[in-house]
């Protein structure tokens, strides 16, 4: 007898969707959540297809799970990002799907106002209250406290007196209606144009992939908005992805400014019962505009017509764990299956984005001037070989002399460098003993406020010791090299009356601290700012006008194919926070290679240039985009099974022409987390089917056996 059956893909690290009988009477379709029997437990899975088929021996569908059903177009994407990445299907779907928690319970939220009786006994608090409640509205008991100056105490007196009475409000709403003819910026006529050409490909019958390179301080939020409203006018959905959303308080003032109410955000940080919301509003299309963190691209969007990625050049877009995804290119994909014009913004963009414009599947749209007649940056080169620094000293006197300048004047001065902590490295003086990760090849930071050595790979963090651990004398301990903390310190003592701040990822305090301190430094709350990359990107800070680049060469010597690349786009974003404001700014730019090709075109200002160069010797050696990368890291607990591994898989490799296997090489962090990594790397033209033959590799390999593990990484952008 032939019965219907559900070939359901269950959320884990699975490649294919298992067959169950759908019984009698419940009705499943394609995209449904439901619930199955898996070994000797339930699980929650997705109707990946549905079929008449011989059920008799297959196990039953238990039930049909109230959750959102996946679009066609969602599976087809979560499909093609498995294929794309050699990721398990299983493991792209835990990515877009959120089982709601029968659970957890809606935590009601109670209002009080005034049920009509005198209080008996008056107090002066409880005259506050009546005097707050006397317009009869419905508060929350804490807004009420707070209006009337009382502890929560005297409204509830006065609740259990019956003068207050209790209301149970509605669920706060997930996301409020933005308003796309709330606020209007007059657009500079360079981004009307720019606006109208965005505008215009939202009406297209195939949509368009466009690049919108404005230079830093160009005003690219304003122009993109103008293709959120008209999304919002057409009644369909918007996502804007942003590399550290959770960071961007700026960007959803602005927003609020332009749309009335802010938008939905979504990232890590947004848990429980408002993500569980906020992913069924989603589905229900009653959200228009998400702003989120790569995560956001997986979420199960009713009608997507517009994704804007902003920064598309941030290296924080690519995921490397789990699915290695970049979720640039995802959200070109998933722009293409929804029919969605995907907005690639940067001031930077990456060689990837450039060269497509060139191979004319991108458009290009720019705006090559800073809004409202602002000038860029000047930049120059202070060369270290000719300009002495006092030992034991980072800033060169010409940057000190800028920096007294410009604070003198009550401006703001930057001084970036781009790395956390105190110092790279710490020795003892007298055994040269270096102080090093016990899990990971690579040193311990020093990170002074917390006194403590941190490994930045796997965080083990210990006390910096009193004596040496290695010799036991006492105070021999040097640090070598500066990270923020030490610049901080020195520019304390450069600039004692001056207020300084130091800024980077692990700010104590999270991420609500460091929203607030960013907000104060563009307020003018400080005088000096030192800072990683967290302060170079993205922000507006409108009375800085100095921008001062410690050690320009830091990531010019990695052996990362995208080292200038990488190194370009930090100086570029970084001196161009600049100078924003009414007055103009400039740039000093502290290196010992100031003829580098990465320095010469910064200061130059000829960014054309560096990028004409940059990609002719990117074709040269068949790197992407001109040709394909895939990285394969195999790790084991112990470095003998890593390597083994690693060989009996080359010896299998058998690449076709057009394929290049290089290795296996001991990874540059040999060790990392207690793992011993080898890296093989896979080089091939473009036109082969790079996907095609890692699969046929992969089967060919001997079985992975102990706790060795193979990480597959197609297009890396990390070769360490
Ligand atoms: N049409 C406009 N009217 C008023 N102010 C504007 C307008 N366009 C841009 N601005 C202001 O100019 C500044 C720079 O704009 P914005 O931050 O969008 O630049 P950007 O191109 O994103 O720069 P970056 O790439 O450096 O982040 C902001 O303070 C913004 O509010
Ligand atoms: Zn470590």
């Amino acid at each position: 007898m032939t019965s219907r059956i559900a070939d359901v893909l269950i959320p884990l690290a699975l490649d294919t969707a298992y067959s169950y009988a759908v019984p009698d009477g419940l009705a499943v379709e394609e995209g449904d959540v439901v619930q199955v029997p898996l070994a000797n437990r339930e699980v929650a899975g997705v109707v990946w297809g549905m079929r008449d088929g011989q059920g008799g021996n297959l196990k039953k569908v238990t039930a049909v799970i109230e959750a959102p059903n996946l679009s066609p177009k969602m599976r087809k994407f979560l499909d093609w990002i498995a294929w794309y990445t050699l990721a398990p299907k299983g493991s792209a779907l835990a990515m877009g799907l959120k089982i709601p928690d029968p659970d957890r319970q809606e935590v009601a939220r109670v209002g009080v106002k005034l049920a009509g009786p005198s209080p008996k006994r008056m107090t002066p608090a409880r005259q506050k209250v009546m005097e707050v409640a006397q317009d009869g509205t419905v508060r929350l008991k804490s807004e009420l406290a707070h209006a009337a100056g009382v502890s929560a105490g005297v409204v509830n007196g006065l609740i259990d007196e019956g003068v207050l009475e209790t209301v149970t409000l509605l669920a706060e709403p997930v996301a409020e209606m933005p308003d796309p003819a709330f606020g209007h910026t007059a657009l500079s006529d360079g981004q009307r144009e720019a606006a109208d050409t965005l505008v215009a490909a939202m009406g297209e019958e195939h949509a368009p992939v466009l690049l919108l390179e404005g230079v830093t301080g160009s005003g690219k939020t304003e122009v993109y908005f103008e293709a959120v409203a008209e999304a919002m006018q057409q009644g369909r959905q918007t996502l804007i992805l942003m590399p550290e959303i959770a960071l961007t308080a700026q960007f959803l003032d602005r927003f609020a400014a332009r749309f009335g109410v802010k938008p939905a955000t979504w990232h890590s940080g947004v848990t429980g019962r408002k993500r569980e919301r906020l992913y069924t509003a989603i589905a229900a299309n009653e959200v228009k505009v998400v702003a989120g963190a790569r995560s956001a691209l997986f979420l199960p969007y009713a009608d997507l017509g517009l994704i804007i990625v902003d920064e598309e050049h941030e290296t924080a877009y690519k995921q490397d764990d789990g699915v290695h995804y970049h979720a640039r290119d995802m959200a070109v994909v998933r722009g293409k299956i929804e029919n969605a014009p995907v907005v690639l913004a940067s001031a930077t963009p990456s060689i990837e984005s450039r060269v497509n414009v060139e191979r004319g599947r991108y458009r290009h749209v720019k705006l090559p001037e800073r809004f409202g007649g602002r000038s860029m940056p000047q930049i120059r080169a202070v060369d270290l070989r000719k300009e002495a620094i006092p030992k034991g000293r980072w800033l060169s006197p010409t940057l000190v002399a800028a920096v007294e300048d410009t604070v003198a004047r009550g401006e703001q001065a930057l001084l970036f460098l781009n790395r956390r902590g105190y110092a790279p490295l710490t020795l003892c003086r007298s055994c040269a003993h270096r102080y090093e990760c016990p899990n990971c090849s690579s040193w311990l930071v020093e990170h002074r406020f917390r006194r403590s050595l941190v490994c930045h790979h796997c965080g083990h963090v210990e006390r910096t010791p009193h004596a040496c651990v290695e010799c036991g004398s006492v105070d021999s301990l040097v640090p070598c090299g500066p990270g923020v903390e030490r610049i901080a310190e020195e520019a304390s003592e450069l600039f004692p009356d001056k207020r300084c701040i130091v800024l980077s990822s692990d700010f104590p305090g999270g991420t609500e601290r460091l929203r607030a301190e960013l907000a104060a430094i563009a307020a003018g709350e400080f005088d000096i700012v030192i800072g990683t990359q967290l302060v170079a990107k993205g922000h507006n800070f409108p009375l800085m006008t100095l921008v001062g680049v410690l050690d320009a060469d830091i990531g010019l010597t990695s052996g990362d194919p995208r080292a200038a690349e990488r190194t370009f786009q930090m100086l570029q974003q970084v001196t161009g926070r600049a100078g924003r404001g009414e007055k103009p700014g400039r740039a000093l730019v502290q290196t010992w290679q100031p003829d580098h090709p990465v320095i010469a075109a910064l200061i130059s200002g000829d960014a054309e240039r560096f990028y004409e160069e940059e990609t002719r010797v990117r074709e040269m050696a068949g790197l992407p985009p001109f040709g394909r990368l895939a990285s394969l890291v195999v790790s084991a607990a112990e470095r003998e099974a890593a390597e083994t591994h690693a060989r009996a898989m080359a010896l299998v490799a058998e690449p076709p022409p057009g394929v290049t296997v290089l290795g296996p090489a001991e990874a540059p962090l040999a060790l990392i987390r207690g793992r011993y990594r080898f890296r093989l790397l896979v080089k091939t033209e473009r036109e082969v089917d790079l996907q095609a033959y890692l699969r046929s590799w992969m089967a060919r390999c001997p079985k992975i056996r102990g706790n060795t593990r193979v990480s597959i990484d197609v297009d890396p952008q990390s070769f360490l």
